[in-house]
């Protein structure tokens, strides 16, 4: 193992900077700056100068929301920095690992925690494409954590065990590409077995009968046992005993070819309505010390039940990293892939494809110490659980360190008691090891707490997509997603590990900066709130204009720091393969989330700060509803199910469609538009954004429409505000 000098000449890996927009960033950088430092300065002679008490609050509220953007622009310079490329060459590895026997061992870990939200046979095939990556067999073990207990989940994967003995070796005969059985057998291609999509459709017609059911009734006897547990009085989901069920065992299984088969293991940790669960976080650490105990392979790579493997070759190429043994190649914890999707609109009008987090910044963080965790498309080397880089490391042998320094290890604990509620009383779980506890965004704040420690990461974004996922297909959803990740956020951002003092003491200032801007995102509520409501009111009142006239020098300067602003970030959007149409989107929706999940994201916050509410998990719904499906594909706005984001997002649509309305007339009539134009040009960029609003309140008909209660309560609270402002 290692690398010799006389492969040196073959290397894993290479990385580029990204020039031409190092350079424009830096020149954009330089000039922005100064553009806000003009503003600021503006606005201190206008506090200054203010001619009342109230006009006084109303410019220092303007004062708030510019400084709240010139922040977060401010830590955003940190991903526009220093982006870089990087290239991966496989075709190397075996001239640095050696024969095939010699790879290293390498445990996938599934998460899914509820069969009704997330359907089984999603998560099967999930688990099926991942066990046919091109890599030896028996060095793979596949873990798949059931947090919601169910027996319909045990039942599927005893199906795909079946399924996979005959699955695997037929991708590897064939070379298939796609090795998400569903995803083979949905695409047009002909399939050279007619018995092998038979025998999906009768697997997957069972798991569904099954779901109908809701329970295990037809298995055969063998089987039978492993569902005993479940019919012993008192199991429920939130109160089991841990089901620890091998289904493949690479040692003694084999597949339909006599071929070697990967091990799968299904594992359901113990739960008591007694003990905190810490979510995903803790099913994550159970798998760390189940797998530990079981397969112990060095190298982990984590999984969200929606999201296949798209490229069998994935595996190889973060090895490219991880077994480079390179001092800082040493240091790298994970090997991040991007979060893609399928299913994606042409507009994706929920802007749920995150390009900015999950493929523009990442670029910017591999500059420096290396990008944050996404929880899903992951491979860790399993020693950064259990301390930092320059710890002394275990050895498994075979030449890859591991982690084996379980807090309390000792032989005599079988596997059960690795997955119980009380194993991790009073150690250092989810604090010092393993994934951390304390967020709900548990992969951004791992992540960050392992950079904190000294590793680095690595993102890798190879040209055919390695993994790709589910995403959001109804506004509801998305929002509370993203009001999930936000309450997760700040769970950070007001703690002890604020990334803007402790990150930047433990990592660096730019990593710092990266974090930080992650962190303090929730926080643009106040510039979006902000803007969207007060020059429109201030409009109606008719009190001194908010802005410079169309005719002062300070107008442009607010027109640059606008368009600097914006079109930096269409740019960004394009270089990384965007659409014009699908920049629109991502923008509309951040002000669409200014107004709903960062604001609500403070109230349910606050709510838990003062003990009111404790905050929960809400998982993504997996399954998808016809209807709502069909209305998706058109890239028709989906407000059908009530829900408070839209009372007040159709609040704001209303005032600004009503101070736009007014306003113009008002001007035209007393030919003042030159002073309230500013005023008007922001209220009409936010008219054009809330237009699916309008739309949905008023001329569409169809089951997707805004309930009527909800327009006519956004229109009762816009129509207060208005009287209120123009009285
Ligand atoms: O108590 C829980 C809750 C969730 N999950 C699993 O966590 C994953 C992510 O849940 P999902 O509802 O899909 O949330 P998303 O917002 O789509 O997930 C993103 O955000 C999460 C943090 O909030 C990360 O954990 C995910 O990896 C990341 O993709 C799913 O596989 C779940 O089964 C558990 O295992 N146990
Ligand atoms: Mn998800």
């Amino acid at each position: 193992m290692g690398i010799t000098p006389e492969i040196e000449a073959l290397p894993l890996h290479k990385l580029d900077l990204d020039a031409p927009r190092i350079i424009f960033n830096r020149i954009h950088a330089v000039m922005y700056s100064c553009g806000i430092l003009a503003l600021l300065y503006h606005h201190i002679v206008r506090l200054w100068n203010a001619p009342t008490i109230p006009s006084f609050f109303v410019f220092l509220t303007m004062l708030v929301a510019d400084v709240v953007l010139a922040f977060q622009w401010a830590l955003t310079q940190s991903f526009r920095w220093r982006p870089v490329r990087r290239q991966e060459f496989p075709e190397n590895l075996p001239r640095v690992i050696g024969e095939e026997s010699e790879f290293p061992k390498l445990d996938v870990f599934v998460c899914t925690a509820d069969p009704y939200k997330e359907p089984p046979i999603g998560v099967v095939n999930t688990a099926l494409s991942v066990m046919a990556f091109d890599y030896p067999s028996e060095k793979i073990s596949v873990y798949v954590s059931d947090d919601g207990g169910s027996e319909l989940t045990l039942f599927a994967f005893l199906e795909a065990a079946k399924f996979a003995r005959h699955w695997l070796p037929f991708c590897k005969e064939n070379k298939i590409v796609d090795r998400c059985p569903e995803v083979y057998f949905g695409s047009n291609a002909v399939c050279s077995s007619p018995e092998l999509r038979e025998m999906y459709e009768v697997m997957k017609a069972r798991i569904e009968r099954v779901m109908e059911l809701g329970r295990v009734e037809e298995v055969c006897e063998a089987e039978e046992g492993m569902f005993k547990l479940w019919r012993v009085q008192g199991f429920t989901r939130q109160d089991h005993p841990p089901v620890i069920q091998p289904l493949l065992q690479s040692e003694k299984d084999s597949d339909v070819g006599g071929g070697k088969i990967p091990n799968l293991i299904y594992l359901s940790r113990e739960k008591s309505r007694t003990h905190h669960h810490h979510f995903k976080a803790g099913a994550l650490n159970a798998l760390l010390r189940v797998s530990g105990r079981m397969s112990d392979a060095p190298f982990i790579l984590t999984l969200d039940c929606d999201m296949y493997s798209n490229d069998p070759g994935t595996a190889l190429r973060a090895l490219c990293y991880l077994v480079d043994d390179d001092q800082e190649m040493q240091r790298v914890a994970y090997v991040q892939f991007p979060q893609l999707f399928r299913g994606l609109n042409k507009q994706a009008i929920y802007g749920c494809e995150y390009k900015r987090l999950f493929q523009i910044n990442p670029t910017g963080m591999d500059g420096f110490q290396g990008t944050s965790y996404v929880g899903t498309g992951c491979f860790f080397r399993r020693r950064a659980f259990y301390g930092s880089p320059s710890l002394p490391s275990g050895n498994n042998g075979n030449g890859y360190s591991t982690s084996v320094t379980n807090i309390r290890s000792s032989d005599d604990q079988d596997v059960q008691h690795l997955a119980s509620c009380s194993y991790e009383d009073d150690t250092s779980w989810g604090h010092q090891v393993g994934f951390r506890y304390g967020s709900l965004v548990e992969d951004y704040f791992t992540g960050y707490r392992l950079k904190c420690e000294g590793w680095r990461s690595i993102f890798c974004n190879p040209e055919r997509p390695a993994f790709l996922g589910d995403v959001p297909i109804n506004l509801a959803d998305a929002l509370s997603q993203n009001e999930r990740w936000d309450v997760g956020l700040l769970e950070v951002t007001l703690s002890k590990y604020n990334p803007l003092v402790f990150g930047v003491k433990n990592m660096s200032l730019p990593m710092g900066m990266c974090y930080g801007h992650y962190a303090f995102s929730p926080f643009y509520a106040l510039p979006v709130i902000i803007y969207g409501l007060l020059p429109q009111i201030s409009l109606l009142a008719r009190i001194p204009p908010l802005f410079p006239k169309a005719s002062s020098p300070c107008f442009y300067l607010y027109a640059y720091l606008f368009v600097g602003a914006y079109g930096q970030d269409l740019l960004d959007f394009l270089c990384e393969r965007g659409t014009l149409q699908r920049w629109w989107s991502d923008q509309r929706m951040w002000m669409i989330r200014g107004t709903s999940s960062y604001l609500f994201a403070f109230i349910q916050f606050s709510f838990k700060l003062i003990g009111v509410s404790g905050i929960g998990f809400n998982l993504t719904t997996k399954i998808i509803d016809e209807d709502e499906r069909k209305r998706y594909d058109q890239g028709v706005f989906e407000f059908g199910a009530a829900s408070p984001y839209f009372i007040s997002m159709g609040t704001f649509a209303l005032v600004n469609i009503i101070s736009f309305t007014l306003g113009l007339v008002q001007g035209l009539l007393l030919k003042s538009i030159g002073e309230v134009l500013a005023q008007l040009l922001i209220s009409g960029f936010v008219v054009v954004n809330c237009w699916p609003i309008y739309e949905a309140m008023i001329l569409r008909t169809d089951k997707g429409r805004m309930p009527s209660r909800t327009t006519i309560l956004s229109a009762m609270i816009a129509s207060v505000l208005c009287c209120a402002a123009a009285a």
